[in-house]
């Protein structure tokens, strides 16, 4: 049977091509590619970067064998309010549109690309929508699995690497022996980076480099080790999966909405079985916007900042987004009462 022209069934197969037009675009509306594609923005997203990337060509991959992964690879995205297959196809998308950066012109091979692809489709394949804490104060099999250790990011990667092991859905049947071994690993380690335990030792050693940023004579970043090159793509997979304050407002709100929901459910959970609620997961004392304005000034402003830095000028209009949108909340907070300011 012939693959559709988008990789996936829809009835708006005009208004859908014309979104995926705007696929190298920062901003693009993944909520509305879940609607036109028929609940499959994932599919349709990865499916249409593999395309435009020429991958399929590059490493011999059969049109039927990438969706027939990736429709598997979206059903195995639970459907939680957040960390769904929505979430899963913004940051594929994000990534896509980081990649492209002048500042990393011809700097990444074409398999590096592929991994950071691969990466960020399924970095969050199978989120039960709680947390690693959560997980290993309920003594989850996860946990125990783990060994406490960045139990989700393991769990994903082995999920997603275990729907390749399938024939009709190994997408890389066709690579080296040394190119699969390679991708693999370039994979396991974007995927472990996205743990935010992991945060503050991926920005400093992110800013050591900018600090001794090396540029060829046009402004192109040299990376000379695989540690150099597999730290910028793991801060890459970091800042694509931090960019929901980045973006534009109306987007970034249902987002911080859909977080929330999230957050609120496993504080409901952590309620019910008479555990201490963690923080910002009680839903009756809730401070939304005080949230994100902490989120944005103490994580995302600081790793974008940096991240922008590297990459100078071509992350400024997304910074320049950013604080617009931490003012919009920040504006938003309930002033300090007259009483608490005396
Ligand atoms: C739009 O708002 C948010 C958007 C994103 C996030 C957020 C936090 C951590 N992450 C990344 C993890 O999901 C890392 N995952 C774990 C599971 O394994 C894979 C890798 N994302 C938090 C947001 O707001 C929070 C609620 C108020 C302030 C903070
Ligand atoms: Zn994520």
């Amino acid at each position: 049977d012939s693959i559709p022209e988008l990789g996936v069934q829809t009835f708006h197969t005009d208004e859908l091509r014309s979104l995926m037009s705007h696929i190298d675009d920062w901003g693009l509306d993944t909520f509305r590619i879940e609607d036109l594609s028929g609940q499959r923005p994932l599919t349709a997203i990865t499916y249409k970067i593999f395309q435009e990337r020429f991958l399929l060509r590059t490493y011999a991959i059969e049109p039927h064998t990438l969706i027939s992964y990736l429709l598997t690879l979206e059903d195995h995205y639970q459907q939680v309010p957040y960390h769904n297959k929505a979430h899963g196809a913004d940051v594929c998308q994000s990534m896509h549109v980081l990649l492209n950066a002048s500042a990393l012109d011809g700097v990444f091979t074409e398999l590096e690309i592929m991994s950071a692809i691969f990466a960020s489709a399924v970095h969050d394949v199978d989120h039960p929508g709680v947390t690693n804490q959560f997980l290993i104060n309920t003594r989850n099999d996860l946990a125990i699995m783990y060994n406490d250790e960045s139990v989700l990011e393991n769990h994903h990667l082995a999920v997603a690497f275990k729907l390749l092991q399938a024939d009709e859905r190994n997408i890389f049947s066709n690579l080296a022996a040394k190119q699969i071994k390679t991708l693999r690993k370039m994979v396991i380690d974007m995927v472990l980076a996205t743990d935010m335990s992991k945060h503050m030792k991926l920005l400093a050693d992110l800013k050591t480099m900018v600090e001794s940023k090396k540029v060829t004579g046009n402004n192109i970043i040299m990376l000379e080790s695989y540690d150099d090159r597999i730290q910028v793509l793991q801060n890459m997979i970091h800042c694509a999966d931090l960019s929901n304050p980045t973006k534009p407002l109306d987007i970034y709100i249902k987002w911080t909405d859909r977080i929330m929901e999230e957050f609120w459910r496993q504080g409901d959970k952590e309620r019910d079985l008479g555990l201490e609620i963690s923080p910002m997961c009680d839903r009756h004392v809730a401070s939304v916007e005080k949230h994100q304005v902490g989120f944005i000034e103490f994580i995302v402003h600081p790793l974008w900042e940096t991240w922008a830095d590297l990459v100078y000028p071509d992350a400024s209009a997304i910074l320049e987004t950013l604080e617009q949108n931490r003012d919009w909340y920040q504006a938003r907070l309930s002033p300090p009462s007259s009483s608490s300011s005396s």
